[in-house]
């Protein structure tokens, strides 16, 4: 099978098409991380977006549908340097190969990913639309590309949601998620400290929590621009004060727009398992897993109660904030991981459990 990848720009660049024959549009993305196909391939984050791998070897450990971080593979399309079939998967379910074609997802192979991925650290971001099938048209796709809309534009939550409350039961305290496009590692890393957790749709409304009588609430990861997330942005700036609230990600940018601060779109985003941030209050770095297209605007909190805790020693970006006096926190990093190392899970999932208790 053919495949071609046109981009906004104009490039278009040929391949082996594998998965299934279809066109999909949507921003080309790049993450640089060696290991995780499997959770970023299922992360809700990516959600309308085509997911190009820099590293070059994807699919050469199999898929174990125990690390998938939602029931399907989310991005729009794959693009990668070498679709691996994984040495003892004989083409069964868990190859690269025969996932994208369960999930009726289309892939290209063949492609020099890290010269597409300095072209988009250089250009920024741009729209791409992948086509695979017996004959395939560079030109229609970088026109197809072309028209395709901007991501702020998308309401891309609204696909990824879950559609009504969900319980899963514990012994412990009472938190109530917004599913933003919740990663199941979020919740494992809730269950593991048996708090009973209760996750709501994204449009929740406060009466919707009052039920559930939370002693925190949780605004999860998610895809597209946090502006979209106008409901949850209403409930934060309903409820704050009133209980501790967390976020993670979106969750993080969600928590800024409801305090009153900006966010913006990055040139090309931090994707990968690499990221250095820096804890202000004590100098230290961690290593964080990211997968993250904006960002919270650090000039826009003057005036506002929110404080930096965290920021990117590559780019000096906002990775962290806090508003004590309200007892909320949160972070633009991954923090339960998976993909990417573990570095800051202990700390932000026990400081949910000692907010709650304390
Ligand atoms: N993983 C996330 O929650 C991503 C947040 C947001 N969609 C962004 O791209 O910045």
């Amino acid at each position: 099978m053919d495949a071609v990848i046109g981009l906004e720009d104009g490039t278009t660049v040929y391949g082996e098409g594998f998965g299934i024959e279809g066109v999909v549009c949507g921003e080309l993305v790049f993450t640089t991380q060696f290991t995780g196909y499997e959770e970023a391939l299922t992360d809700p984050s990516y959600s309308g977006q085509i997911l190009m791998f820099a590293y070059p070897l994807i699919g050469n450990y199999g898929l174990n549908p125990d690390t998938f971080q939602s029931e399907r593979m989310q991005a729009e399309g794959l693009v990668v340097r070498e679709a691996c079939d994984h040495p003892s998967s004989h083409r069964s379910l868990n190859s690269i190969h025969d996932f994208l074609e369960s999930e009726r997802k289309p892939g290209i192979a063949g492609v020099d990913t890290r010269a597409l991925t300095i072209k988009i650290r250089e250009h920024g971001t741009l729209k791409a639309c992948l086509m695979t099938g017996k004959t395939v048209d560079g030109s229609r796709a970088v026109e197809l590309a072309c028209r395709e809309q901007e991501i702020s534009e998308l309401d891309l939550i609204s696909r990824v949601t879950c559609k009504r409350m969900y319980h899963i039961e514990g012994d412990g305290k009472r938190i109530a998620v917004i599913d933003l496009g919740i990663k199941n590692n979020i919740l494992k890393s809730l269950m593991r400290r048996k708090l009973d957790i209760f996750v709501f749709p994204a449009d929740s409304k406060a009466s919707d929590l009052e039920s559930v009588n939370p002693d925190l609430l949780l605004l999860s990861n998610g895809p597209g621009d946090p502006k979209q997330a106008k409901a949850a942005i209403r409930l934060v700036s309903e409820l704050a004060g009133s209980l501790p609230i967390a976020g993670i990600c979106l969750g993080h940018q969600v928590i800024a727009r409801a305090l009153g601060a900006d966010t913006y779109k990055l040139k090309f985003g931090h994707r990968g398992a690499n990221q250095p941030v820096k804890n202000l209050r004590d100098g230290k770095v961690y290593i964080t897993s990211q997968n993250h297209g904006f960002a919270v605007d650090g000039d826009s909190i003057e005036g506002t109660e929110i404080k930096i805790t965290q920021i990117n020693t590559n780019d000096e970006t906002v990775e962290g904030i806090a508003c004590p006096y309200l007892n909320i926190f949160c972070v633009q990093y991954h923090p339960e991981a998976h993909p990417g190392p573990r570095d800051t899970e202990a700390w932000f999932f026990n400081q949910i459990v000692d907010v709650i208790e304390n």
